[in-house]
């Protein structure tokens, strides 16, 4: 089965993104894994399967390259939205998010942080604010969800901080039973975080849009800074905006690269 597909990304963090509502394509592991690859496939972060909805214009399911499913992913979000257009309403696993497009930025309403240690989900209680368990030089995490599970770690802006060793320790460490998304913040004003992520199920990136929001909630519930927050990740800028009890406010870049066509049999 022949299928046609977008190559898109937010700053820098790349997807493939293949529109299902009119015709659908069944994706499984290991036709992410064979997309998702850089070598044998096409090639990106992660996979985006947009299908039809029952009460919003469309479902959006992601995949990282490893084939894990994933609740949210914020650069696709936008990437997404660029193709539905203004005020869409998108259903993804970790809830409803809605779009305004303004010429070349996307907002995107995240929905609402969860903070409880069973919303991240960690698998035995502890204060998520603070979660007293270290790992190399890295201080205390704050651990959240937004749609997809987080652990942010706020370090001296000299820091240095070996993520591509530390991210995949704190990734699979037995109390994240989800496994987790690791970013590494330093507050560089005061509205203002500079931020790497290791993304479960892919690695480091250029950018994580959902590790943007959890960083800015974090920094602003420790009280480090005032929102908006402007979040410089290596691939660039997202504003973020959130005050407790409101949802999140995600606002960046998306950008389409081309257009093609791909045989689905090619990565079964
Ligand atoms: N790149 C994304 C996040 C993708 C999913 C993540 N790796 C997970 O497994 O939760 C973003 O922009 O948010």
């Amino acid at each position: 089965m022949r299928f046609a597909f977008h190559k898109m990304h937010g700053l820098g963090n790349d997807f493939v993104v293949i529109d299902a509502r009119s015709a659908p394509v069944v994706i499984d592991a290991g036709v992410a894994r064979g997309i998702c690859d850089r070598r044998q496939g096409i090639g990106c972060d992660q996979l985006i399967l947009i299908e039809a909805a029952d009460g919003a214009d469309a479902a959006m399911r992601i995949w990282n390259p490893d084939g894990s499913e994933a609740g949210a992913c914020g650069n696709a979000s936008r990437c997404v939205a660029m193709l539905l257009g203004d005020g869409a309403a998108i259903d993804t696993p970790g809830g409803r998010i809605t779009a305004r497009v303004a010429g070349d930025l996307i907002e995107i309403d995240m929905g609402l942080p969860r903070f409880h240690w069973e919303a991240v989900p960690l698998a035995y209680p502890l204060d998520t604010l603070d979660v007293p368990v270290g790992w190399g030089d890295l201080g205390h995490g704050t651990a959240l969800s937004v749609g997809n599970p987080h652990i942010v770690f706020f370090v001296a802006e000299d820091a240095e901080v070996d993520l591509a060793t530390l991210g995949p320790l704190i990734e699979h460490d037995a109390l994240f039973p989800e496994r987790i998304n690791v970013g590494v913040a330093r507050v560089t004003g005061s509205s203002a975080i500079r931020l790497d992520v290791w993304e479960r199920g892919a690695g480091l990136t250029r950018a994580c849009g959902t590790g943007a929001c959890a960083a800015a909630v974090a920094a602003v519930r420790r009280r480090l800074v005032n929102g908006p927050v402007t979040v410089t990740l290596p691939g660039g800028d997202l504003e973020i905006d959130w005050t407790p009890g409101t949802s999140i406010r995600m606002r960046g870049p998306a950008t389409h690269v081309f257009t093609g066509e791909a045989d689905l049999g090619a990565f079964a």
